[in-house]
């Protein structure tokens, strides 16, 4: 299967490279300066202690997609609009899309844009670029995939890559699952500018979690969504397995990039209003970072 990854950053580079390694067609659709890294010396990526030069396509071009059965779609979620349209004239008619990204609309979002089924994943993974071109693996790595027509010629190719991937009915409820550790994590690492450990030891913030974590369950019983009876348990227990990690979004402000935050608890309070259900504490820890994201710009 002819396979592009669409936004070559420590998502894309990650199960891009994987495939590549194992053998597939891939192009990696990125900026400048990961693409001519990987095109100079191939992609580095490093997991499990050791670092693999792999030799893959790499375009800064969207129509780097031409020809692809298979697209893994890796961008940042306040991108899914402008880079869909960007590829669109390129995609093959029959292309399969997948989302390979956080928050629970990207592929109905992306799917309205390109007028075609999206199929969305939920991406269990912790990886991070260390440089032009490099990627590095923390942990873990599974996906569950929603349907398609190629769901099974799908996990084959993944399973080829050493890639542990399910399809599922319920990657959207899973996508809701990660949505209310990302609401209840997220804004409050970058804002408090703590890893989860400590972050949860201060004052008041396990209570915040709490309340962050009861709107976003009314809010999704409100949407039709089950989440997970325990969800405020494993939410909570979070903290103890990852006490040194900073959330996406801690790294995001630190670097001066925009945040998801619109799509993780912004999502929370947009869809809130709809049905009317309050989130004010989600709609505080909203506010709170997109405040941060400007506080650099003077
Ligand atoms: N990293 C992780 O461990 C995990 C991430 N996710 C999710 O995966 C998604 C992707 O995250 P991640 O890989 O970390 O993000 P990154 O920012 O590392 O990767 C996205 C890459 O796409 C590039 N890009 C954006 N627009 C274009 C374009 N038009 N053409 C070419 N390249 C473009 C970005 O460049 P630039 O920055 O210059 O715009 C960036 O290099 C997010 O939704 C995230 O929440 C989910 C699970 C774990
Ligand atoms: C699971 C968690 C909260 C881990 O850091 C994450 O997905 C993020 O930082 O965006």
């Amino acid at each position: 299967m002819k396979v592009a990854v669409m936004g070559a950053g420590a998502i894309g580079c990650f199960y891009g490279g994987l495939l590549a390694r194992a053998g597939a067609a891939v192009t990696l659709v990125g900026r400048a300066q990961h693409v001519d890294a990987v095109r100079e010396r191939g992609l580095l990526v490093e997991m499990g202690g050791e670092t693999h030069v792999v030799p893959v396509g790499a375009t800064t071009s969207a129509n780097g997609v031409a020809g692809a059965e298979l697209v893994l779609f890796c961008v940042k979620s306040g991108d899914t609009e402008v880079v869909g349209a960007e590829m669109a004239p390129h995609l093959a008619h029959d292309a399969t899309i997948l989302s390979f990204q956080n928050g629970v609309d990207n592929a109905a979002r992306l799917g309205a844009v390109l007028g075609r089924l999206v199929v969305p994943v939920a991406v269990y993974v912790a990886t991070d670029m260390a440089g032009p071109g490099h990627v590095r693996h923390h942990g873990r790595g599974d996906l569950l995939i929603g349907p398609s027509a190629r769901g099974a010629e799908i996990l084959t190719l993944f399973a080829a890559a050493g890639i542990s991937a399910r399809v599922s009915e319920d990657a959207i409820g899973a996508l809701w699952g990660k949505l209310v550790v990302n609401c209840a994590y997220n804004a409050l690492s970058a804002l408090t500018r703590m890893p989860y450990g400590r972050m949860i030891r201060q004052d008041g913030v396990e209570a915040v979690m709490r309340d962050v974590v009861a709107e976003c369950r009314a809010v999704a019983a409100a949407s039709g969504v089950a989440l997970a009876p325990d969800i405020l348990d494993a939410v909570l227990g979070l903290a103890a397995m990852m006490p040194d990690q900073f959330s996406s979004t801690a790294q995001d402000l630190r670097r001066g990039k925009p945040t998801e935050i619109d799509h993780l608890n912004g999502f929370v309070v947009r869809r809130g209003a709809e049905l009317g259900v309050p989130t004010p504490a989600n709609r505080v820890l909203l506010t709170l970072v997109k405040a941060a994201e400007k506080a650099k710009e003077g």
